[in-house]
Order: C-alpha cells, then sequence, then structure tokens
C-alpha cells in the first residue's frame, strides 16, 4: 500500500535559530525528506535567520552537513539533496537588535503562504513577535510556529500568549507539541473515532485503568542548563503527557477539526482533579552503567529537580468518573517506549470459574518504536484438554500491517510544518489549552517545593524509583514492564 503525498501551495518559511540543535537536526532534515517525497512545491522557499554572519552558500553548506548527519546514507539521495539546498537562502537577523529586518522583509513573497518558526530559545518568543509586526510580517495569512517551552508556569504563559496576541491573531499561531505529530498519537484518534468497537466502552464502566508510559533512555547531559530548571513535570508532564491523556479521554468532537478537538482537549483538562501527594513520585537517575549521575550531567550536585515523574490523575466527569490514569515518564530508564494501555474490566460473571489463564483485556496502542497496537483476548486453548482459557495478544505492527511498499512513517515535525504550510491547526495547541495545563500543573510543583521534597533516587537501566511501583501496588494493579 502506498500512501499518495499531496504537495502543499507555495510558501515562504523563514526559521528563526536556523543554525541550532533542532533546526540542524530535525527541521530541515524533515523539509529535505518532504521535499524529496515531492510535497514541495517548485515555488517553495526557506530562509534560515540567526545572528551569525554567513552568506547564502556557506547555509547551504551546513545544511548539506546536517541532512548528511540526520539522514543515513542509504536513504540519502544526492540529486533530491542539492535540489533541496537551492530553496535555501539566509539572512542575519537579531532577535533583540534591528540587524537584518528590512533585509527578511524584502524577501518574503506576498503572494504565497509566510511562516515564521521560532526555533530560538523562549526568551526570544515575544521579540521575534514584536519585530516582525514591526516590520510589517504579520498580515493577516501569516503563520507563526512557536517551540516548547510554552511558559515556565501558568503566569509566564499568560505573559507570553498575550505578547503573541498583541501582534497575531490566535489563527495565525502554531504552538509546537511534537508529540501531537507522531503517526501513531494520529492514529489514536483514528481507532477511537473511525471504529464502532472501542467507543462504546471506552468509559469508567468497562475500563478498570490507563497507563501512559513515555521512557526515555537518555539521560540529560548536553541539556542540563535547561532541564535543571525544568524537570519532568514541566519538560514531559505538562505539554506531551496532558496531551496524550486528552486524546485519551476526549469526548468525539463534532469534527476532525481545530477547535472542535482542542474544545474537546481542554475540557478535559479542565475536569482533571488535583493530584494528592501521595499520588505523586518523583525521582532523580544515580550514576551506573557507566554513566554519570543527574547531578553530574547537571553540574549541580544539590539539585532537587526530577528526571523522572509517576502520578495518578483522575478525570472528574460522566466518562471517567472512577477510572484511574496512571502516568510516568523518565530518563535512563530501561528501554525508550511510549505507549498507551487500556485495561478493560472482568467480564461481571465468570461462566469458565476462576481460570489462570483468564486476563482482563488489554488494549496497548504503542507510541514507539515499533508503532502498533495490540489487543489482548481470552480464548480456549486449541487441543483436546477441556475448556481451559489463554490469553493471545490481536497484534498489528503498523509496518507489517502497511507492507513493503508503504512509506516511512514522517517524522513528527515534518508532519506539523506541512500542517503549518496547509494552514490547518488540529494539531497545535491553543493558548486556552496551554494554561488550562499550567493551571493544572503549577500547584503540583508548588506542594512539592513549599514541603522541600527530595526525588527519590532510582539506579539507570531500570524502571524507575520503587515508590512509583507502589502506586500502583496498593491499588493492587501493576505497571506494565519497560520493554524496547
Ligand atoms: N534541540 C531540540 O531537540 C529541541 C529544542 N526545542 C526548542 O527549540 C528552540 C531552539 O532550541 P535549540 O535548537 O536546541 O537551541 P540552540 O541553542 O541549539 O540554537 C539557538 C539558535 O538561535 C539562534 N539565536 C540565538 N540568539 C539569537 C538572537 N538574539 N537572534 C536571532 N537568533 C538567535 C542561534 O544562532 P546565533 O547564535 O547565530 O544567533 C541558533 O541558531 C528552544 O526553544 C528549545 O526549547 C524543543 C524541543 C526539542
Ligand atoms: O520535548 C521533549 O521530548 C523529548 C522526547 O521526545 P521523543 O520524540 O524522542 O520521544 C525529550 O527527550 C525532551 O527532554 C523533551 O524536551
Amino acid at each position: 500500500m502506498v500512501s499518495r503525498v499531496i504537495p502543499v501551495d507555495p510558501f515562504d518559511l523563514v526559521i528563526f535559530g536556523a543554525t541550532g540543535d533542532l533546526s540542524t537536526g530535525k527541521i530541515l532534515p524533515g523539509l529535505y525528506r518532504r521535499d524529496a517525497d515531492g510535497q514541495l512545491p517548485e515555488a517553495a522557499r526557506i530562509v534560515g535567520a540567526a545572528r551569525s554572519p554567513m552568506g547564502d552558500e556557506d547555509f547551504r553548506t551546513l545544511v548539506r552537513a546536517a541532512i548528511h548527519a540526520a539522514i543515513p546514507e542509504k536513504k540519502r539521495d544526492r540529486e533530491a539533496i542539492e535540489r533541496f539546498l537551492t530553496r535555501l537562502s539566509y539572512v542575519a537577523v537579531d532577535a533583540t537588535g534591528e540587524d537584518g529586518w528590512p533585509e527578511l522583509a524584502a524577501k518574503m513573497r506576498p503572494d504565497v503562504v509566510q511562516a515564521y518558526y521560532f526555533s530560538v530559545g523562549p526568551g526570544l518568543f515575544g521579540a521575534l513577535a514584536e519585530r516582525l509586526h514591526a516590520h510589517g510580517m504579520n498580515a493577516e495569512t501569516c503563520r507563526i510556529v512557536v517551540e516548547k517551552p510554552f511558559g515556565h508556569d501558568l503566569a509566564s504563559a499568560r505573559a507570553l500568549n498575550a505578547t503573541l496576541a498583541e501582534h497575531f491573531d490566535e489563527h495565525q499561531i502554531y504552538r509546537i507539541d511534537h508529540y501531537l505529530g507522531k503517526e501513531t498519537v494520529q492514529n489514536l484518534m483514528a481507532v477511537r473515532f473511525a471504529n464502532m468497537l472501542f467507543e462504546p466502552l471506552w468509559k469508567a464502566q468497562y475500563v478498570d485503568h490507563i497507563q501512559i508510559t513515555v521512557a526515555e533512555t537518555v539521560g540529560v547531559a548536553g541539556r542540563g542548563g535547561y532541564y535543571d530548571k525544568s524537570g519532568a513535570m514541566r519538560d514531559m508532564v505538562q505539554n506531551h503527557m496532558m496531551q496524550l491523556l486528552c486524546l485519551i479521554a476526549m469526548e468525539p468532537p463534532y469534527a476532525f477539526e481545530p477547535d472542535a478537538v482542542r474544545d474537546e482537549k481542554l475540557k478535559v483538562i479542565r475536569a482533571l482533579d488535583p493530584v494528592r501527594p501521595a499520588d505523586l513520585v518523583r525521582g532523580q537517575y544515580r550514576a551506573g552503567g557507566g554513566m554519570g549521575s543527574y547531578h553530574d550531567d547537571v553540574e549541580a550536585p544539590d539539585s532537587r529537580t526530577e528526571s523522572f515523574v509517576a502520578l495518578k490523575a483522575h478525570v472528574s466527569n460522566w466518562r471517567w468518573k472512577g477510572t484511574p490514569f496512571y502516568l510516568r515518564t523518565g530518563k535512563r530508564l530501561r528501554a525508550r517506549t511510549s505507549e498507551i494501555a487500556v485495561t478493560f474490566k472482568d467480564p461481571p460473571h465468570s461462566i469458565f470459574g476462576d481460570q489462570e489463564g483468564h486476563r482482563a483485556n488489554l488494549l496497548v496502542i504503542r507510541l514507539q518504536p515499533n508503532e502498533g497496537i495490540k489487543l489482548k483476548v481470552t480464548i480456549k486453548e486449541p487441543g483436546p484438554g477441556g475448556m481451559r482459557l489463554i490469553e493471545v495478544p490481536l497484534d498489528m505492527s503498523f509496518a507489517e500491517a502497511l507492507g513493503p511498499g508503504a512509506q516511512e512513517i514522517p517524522d513528527a515535525y515534518e508532519r506539523l510544518i506541512m500542517d503549518v504550510i496547509r494552514g490547518n491547526q488540529t494539531l497545535f495547541m491553543r493558548g486556552d489549552e496551554v494554561e488550562a495545563a499550567w493551571a493544572w500543573t503549577d500547584p503540583i510543583i508548588a506542594a512539592w517545593e513549599a514541603r522541600g521534597d527530595r526525588p527519590q533516587p532510582y539506579d539507570p537501566g531500570g524502571s524507575g524509583p520503587e515508590d512509583a511501583l507502589m502506586l500502583l501496588h496498593r491499588d493492587g494493579r501493576r505497571w506494565r514492564e519497560i520493554r524496547p
């Protein structure tokens, strides 16, 4: 099965922070892949912008090297790379000064989509919006793409929303959460709302509990400066994990349209109960396996920032009252794996007696790696041994299901940038959503700060601190194993 690539409209895309890590590691290689796939029209242009002085050719050399670093040789096409590079130019611009702005403004073509990607530190988001406005680059049809973190707490997120709103309308603001661009995350909506099978059972009456796990093997070395001021709660839970929870818990939107989807997500966030201190575990990785500890990585021996969080959340509405949502995320864990597991309740009565092989149905939506969906069902063990029950998986790996002719799953950034050009905000966060997420997160953080809590140390290569296991044990449940 080969899926179609629909070219987007002609565009001018300016990447502020074009020489930085995100731009060279994800954005530009992603745009190259879209181009190589035939999704960029002839008249698509990309302008790199940062303070460092360099000419167009220097920038192309930098981007060629970035594509080589990001994409394995057998997947690179020399001709396609050179064609892609002809789309690029560079302007030296200072977000906080006047240098370069008139030159940049002069480059923008009024008759194509104009998009500005803020791939710079969050302290510059407001300044960029202001400069774009001042130089007439905020026409109705312009779009700005704002990276994370969107604020550090509710107050700063509100202030940033207010600054952006002075210069751009909400329909022009694309707040990125790259988890929403992941193929399987979008599939979550397809599974829920394009099938009749699951939705009738998707409620507290039939669902025992839901686990959302985003486990990473990497530590924070190299990003310690940012991470130590943030921690897992701000870095992962407030955005990616809450977005996953929203997609799992929300009511069916009336259409797959930006405000229809975002209204439903917002309702979920607003229905979240405050988290009790007893329902929250914070951890910090120790040294081990030849690697340094969290303290070594951030070069702050007394840091109390968490590299792991596990918590129990409750969505207080008709659909979910009584069903716990267990969330956990952490660095330096056993494997890089992200999944959502929905455990259904036992049938009300077993006509087969109390058999060992009989387990509750389980739906596992695997976000990465090995994207796919697995449904565990109970059947009769084949053979003459009488009515003995066993649990078997109905397993659908996307790679296998779509077959060898299928396209590779695009990186989240590729999908999201194409949506910006198409003018589709469905997979971007609205300002009120981000604020509601901070409004839920802030008191949790404030409570542990007030208590002066230290995170619990955990060994690298495991599944986090002991208390995270207890969070489920005391409810008579178990986390799923973190497996590659
Ligand atoms: N790296 C990643 O994987 C991820 C990054 N992000 C977010 O993306 C954004 C960028 O991160 P990252 O690429 O890692 O950061 P880097 O520090 O690697 O890059 C910053 C970029 O901004 C430019 N820059 C800095 N100051 C100015 C200025 N005053 N005016 C114009 N350009 C400036 C720099 O170039 P120069 O010095 O030449 O001006 C450079 O191109 C951040 O908000 C980050 O939180 C989000 C998720 C993942
Ligand atoms: O936003 C972030 O996400 C990454 C994890 O993203 P993934 O696509 O690799 O799952 C995380 O490592 C980083 O700390 C965080 O800022």
